[in-house]
């Protein structure tokens, strides 16, 4: 079906703003589409570019990333695709170098446009090298994950993984357009669309109280993806980050650590786990969870609140624990923690649904019961 009422979410970003453009059956170049195409509004927002380099995963070789490609020969005219293997372990400095040098083979230039075609990890991957060749190139997020669709594709974090952490080398580097096409998810497996759901959770805990309360009663309407229900929580996970980014974008004033509510354990449990063991949304919800339970024992929020959020989670299919959590391992690897300030962790904590807090000075012993309690 072609897009007919795309939702249109802007980024308010000065000079930098972009539209994040929510619809389905954007693939068919439909002329007469009242909301406009993908091909119609690459052009509207990149001006004049002669190249465009498609970055895909792998798995959407045949479905997203052909039709994609067909709108960029259409509107652009030249287009080179360059393919990245599926899973974490592609967010690497090999994977990072190897795109470098195939920018080199294909002669990108400034008028080149680099367009990410895949999960948060192609886009992570290819924005960060939109933001260094040639230091800097125009560049378009088309997500095919719920998670990326959701979160990563907005708000500029782009990036690789070191082995001793995640997402350790990179840069802010805001996209032109982000292109939403829920159709793309079709093919996207269950336990990949859950992951998902923990960073939408995410945002009703975080600074939408009534989006939690939206998310209680609809949650197995989300699940059994009802078109309707998936596209509002899509929309509301989008407005609440681009809020967040436009008042802080580099993450300078602290506003903007509030999207990173659950990570500082997450990213901890996928490193320790080895990256793609556990994915970014199962680990952002156990994080989630052992956040709150942190949040309770320092006595910042009622325990009300991990009832509500351990339901939530669990509706969604979500894993509410991990039994191989070892404080022991994971505490070194929190330490490095982009939140840390003089030396010194700091989590952002609930104090009750809607709002959180970013909290330092607290004690080791806490963060050791708050990762027991989720074992
Ligand atoms: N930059 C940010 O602000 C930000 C925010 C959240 C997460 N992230 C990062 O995003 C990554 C996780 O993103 P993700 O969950 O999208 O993972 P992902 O990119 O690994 O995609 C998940 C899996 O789904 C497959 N896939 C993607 N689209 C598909 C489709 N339409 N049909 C079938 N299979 C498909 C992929 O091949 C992969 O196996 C992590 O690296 C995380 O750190 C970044
Ligand atoms: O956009 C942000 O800011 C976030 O924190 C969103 C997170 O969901 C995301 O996982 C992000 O990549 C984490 O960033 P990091 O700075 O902790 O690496
Ligand atoms: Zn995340």
């Amino acid at each position: 079906m072609p897009l007919t009422d795309p939702t249109i979410i802007p980024v308010e970003l000065g000079d930098r703003r972009y539209p994040i453009v929510i619809g389905s059956g954007t693939a068919v170049e439909a002329g007469d589409a009242s909301g406009g195409t993908l091909g119609e509004h690459l052009l509207g927002s990149l001006g004049d570019v002669s190249h465009a380099v498609m970055v895909y995963d792998a798995a959407v070789k045949d479905s997203a990333a052909a039709s994609v490609q067909k709108t960029l020969q259409a509107r652009v005219g030249r287009v080179d695709a360059l393919e990245v293997a599926s899973g974490e372990t592609s967010k690497s400095i090999d994977n990072l170098g190897r795109l470098w040098n195939r920018l080199i083979e294909v002669n990108a230039d400034r008028r080149s446009v680099i367009v990410a075609v895949g999960g948060g990890v192609v886009g992570d991957l290819a924005g960060f090298v939109a933001a260094t060749y040639t230091r800097g190139l125009r560049f378009v997020q088309v997500p095919t994950t719920l998670l990326a669709m959701v979160d990563s594709s907005v708000g500029g974090k782009t990036g690789i993984n070191l082995p001793g952490g995640k997402n350790m080398v990179g840069s802010f580097w805001q996209p032109h357009l982000v292109w939403i096409d829920t159709d793309f998810m079709a093919t996207l497996p269950d336990r990949e669309y859950l992951s998902g759901l923990a960073e939408v959770i995410k945002y009703g805990v975080i600074e939408d109280a009534e989006f939690f309360a939206y998310l209680e009663d609809n949650m197995q309407a989300i699940v059994a993806r009802d078109p309707q229900s998936v596209r509002h929580a899509i929309a509301c996970s989008c407005q609440s980050k681009a809020r967040v980014v436009a008042d802080d974008e580099r993450e300078t004033s602290g506003r903007r650590a509030i999207l990173n509510y659950g990570h500082t354990f997450a990213h901890a449990i996928e490193a320790t786990a080895g990256y793609g063991t556990m994915l970014h949304g199962e680990a952002v919800a156990i994080g989630m969870q052992m956040a709150a339970r942190l949040a309770v024992a320092l006595g910042k929020c009622e325990a009300d609140l991990i009832n509500r959020q351990t339901r939530l989670l669990d509706n969604a299919q979500l894993p509410l624990v991990w039994p191989q959590a070892n404080p022991e391992a994971m505490i070194p690897v929190m330490a490095r923690d982009k939140k840390v300030a003089h030396g010194k962790l700091r989590f952002v904590l609930p104090d009750r649904i809607g709002h959180v807090e970013l909290v330092g000075d607290v004690p080791v012993d806490q963060v050791r019961f708050a990762i027991d309690a989720c074992q």
